[in-house]
């Protein structure tokens, strides 16, 4: 490293007299040649570049880090290191303005615009020290290996092992004040929930969103026993939902035998408010990958599975597989979907901005904007339209999607009443669904926010956002 680039390392560091500083000045000697071979190196660049394609370039992470078509970084990694990007990139995000914060104070200056690599190796870095349980450092000296073996940070890796070593040092008093002082949501995703929710309730919610998530399981029957089994609990909408998991999740009994299927406590919801659908023509409009699908199955209806995408009815014909369960399956727009006959209920369950998600998705305030909600709203109003004149006469369709935005839920179905003279709203009764009462508003509509569904403990707690709608097509037209 020349004198120069120390130079501007030195003009972005506060200084520190730092014995643990001088510790680690061998990092400044290593070859870069080493890099490659470093242990656990090759999962740090993977994080790195993971964080950046979510951050400029609004790419989202679940199809960064699909086992099958991800970023080749991450494919190239084994499962336990796949698992390590996943977690490093999640408490990266879900705590985004904390680190930011906390990075900003050990800083004279705020890091160039352009700086983006660096910026995303040092929260990386960051969210390992004060998040996960990784070694501080383990963290820094990989991090530093990191900035020195890429030509853009080469010249700061000084500032990236100062900066760290100073935040490993501070965390136990900084980091709860440092969480009490932001969201660690973007601005324009915190006024909207603050908008639909008023401050309080926006605030629960986004304090649910920095939380790892609980498993969901819906099970094909006797969830006490299946609770028991698997080491969790049966919540009081008929869900089993797991703390964490030890392993793979296709190694806990009752995978292979298709016993239950992962489904958020929510996304179990609306299936849940069709009424009777025993032997009846019922259609799931947007059914990938399968979970409201297989409940229907199982109630005893006659269904036909619709979707758009390919790759996802994959997905959906092995989830029913695996279930042993059978639908008829149709690869279809739905917008250009013509039955022979029309159905007796439809669901919708729409693509949206599945800003309700957020838990398992922190990826999504950062990559979603405001006008991605306002074109899904009107996809969705499209396809509402279209759904509507699949049913016969005292039909009904039920609209959900898990989104937290009344753009894309209440609003949205509130002008599709106004402008469709035979559509009424048909009103979900509280009593209708085990453990459904709370989440029943005035309109007669389901709303689940992720700070609902208290179950005492905080790991234990939260729901995905969903909303539903039931609506009737008047009989007689
Ligand atoms: C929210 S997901 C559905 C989740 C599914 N109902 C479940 O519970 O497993 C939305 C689905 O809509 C599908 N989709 C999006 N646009 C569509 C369209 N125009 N016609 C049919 N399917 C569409 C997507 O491929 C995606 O699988």
């Amino acid at each position: 490293m020349g004198p120069q680039s120390h130079r501007a390392e030195r003009s972005l560091v506060v200084k520190q007299a730092s014995p643990a500083r001088k510790r680690h000045a061998s990092h400044h000697r290593r070859p870069d040649t080493a890099a490659p071979s470093v242990p656990g190196l090759a999962a740090r660049k993977a994080a790195v570049r993971l964080l950046g394609a979510v951050i400029d370039a609004r790419t989202p992470l679940d199809g960064l880090t699909d086992n099958e078509h991800g970023h080749p970084q991450y494919m190239a990694l084994d499962m336990r290191d796949r698992a390590l990007v996943r977690a490093m990139v999640g408490a990266a995000l879900r705590h985004r303005m904390t680190i930011a914060a906390l990075l900003a104070k050990r800083l004279e200056k705020p890091l160039p615009a352009n700086a983006t690599a660096l910026a995303h190796i040092l929260h990386i870095a960051a969210a390992q020290i004060l998040f996960l349980d990784v070694p501080d450092s383990a963290a820094v000296d990989l991090a530093v290996t990191h900035a020195k073996s890429d030509p853009r940070t080469q010249r700061f890796a000084g500032l990236v092992n100062a900066v760290l070593r100073a935040l490993a040092r501070v965390k136990q008093t900084e980091l709860g004040p440092a969480l009490a002082a932001t969201n660690d949501a973007p601005e324009w995703f915190a006024a909207r929930l603050t908008q639909a929710y008023g401050a309080e309730q926006a605030r629960a919610i986004l304090d649910v969103h920095r939380l790892e998530t609980p498993i969901d399981l819906t099970v094909k029957a006797d969830p006490q026993a299946w609770a028991e089994r698997l080491g969790g609990i049966v919540l009081p909408t008929g869900s089993v939902r797991l703390e964490k998991l030890e392993g793979p999740i296709t190694e806990l009994p009752g995978f292979a035998e298709g016993e239950w299927w992962v489904q958020d406590a929510a996304a179990a919801l609306p299936a849940r408010l069709m009424g009777d659908i025993a032997r009846r023509r019922v259609a799931d409009l947007c059914a990938a990958p399968g979970g409201k699908t297989a409940q229907f199955i199982l109630a005893g209806a006659d269904v036909t599975a619709v979707d758009a995408s390919q790759n996802r009815l994959k997905r959906l014909s092995g989830n029913l597989d695996r279930l042993g369960l059978e639908a008829e399956i149709v690869r279809s727009d739905l917008l250009e979907f013509t039955p022979q006959e029309p159905f007796d209920a439809v669901l919708l369950d729409a693509p949206c901005s599945s800003t309700g998600t957020v838990r398992r998705h922190p990826d999504v305030p950062w990559t979603k904007t405001p006008e991605d909600i306002a074109k899904l709203a009107a996809l969705q109003r499209r396809l509402l339209d279209r759904a509507f004149t699949l049913i016969r006469p005292g039909g009904i369709v039920l609209f959900s999607n898990c989104s937290l935005d009344p753009l894309e839920g209440e609003d949205l179905v509130a002008a599709f009443l106004a402008d469709t003279p035979d559509a009424e709203p048909d009103t979900i009764s509280p009593q209708e669904a085990a453990g459904i009462a709370p989440f029943i508003t005035a309109k007669g509509t389901l709303r689940t926010t992720p700070a609902g569904l208290d179950m005492g403990s905080p790991s234990l707690s939260g729901l995905d956002g969903f909303f539903a709608a039931r609506i009737r097509k008047r009989a007689g037209n």
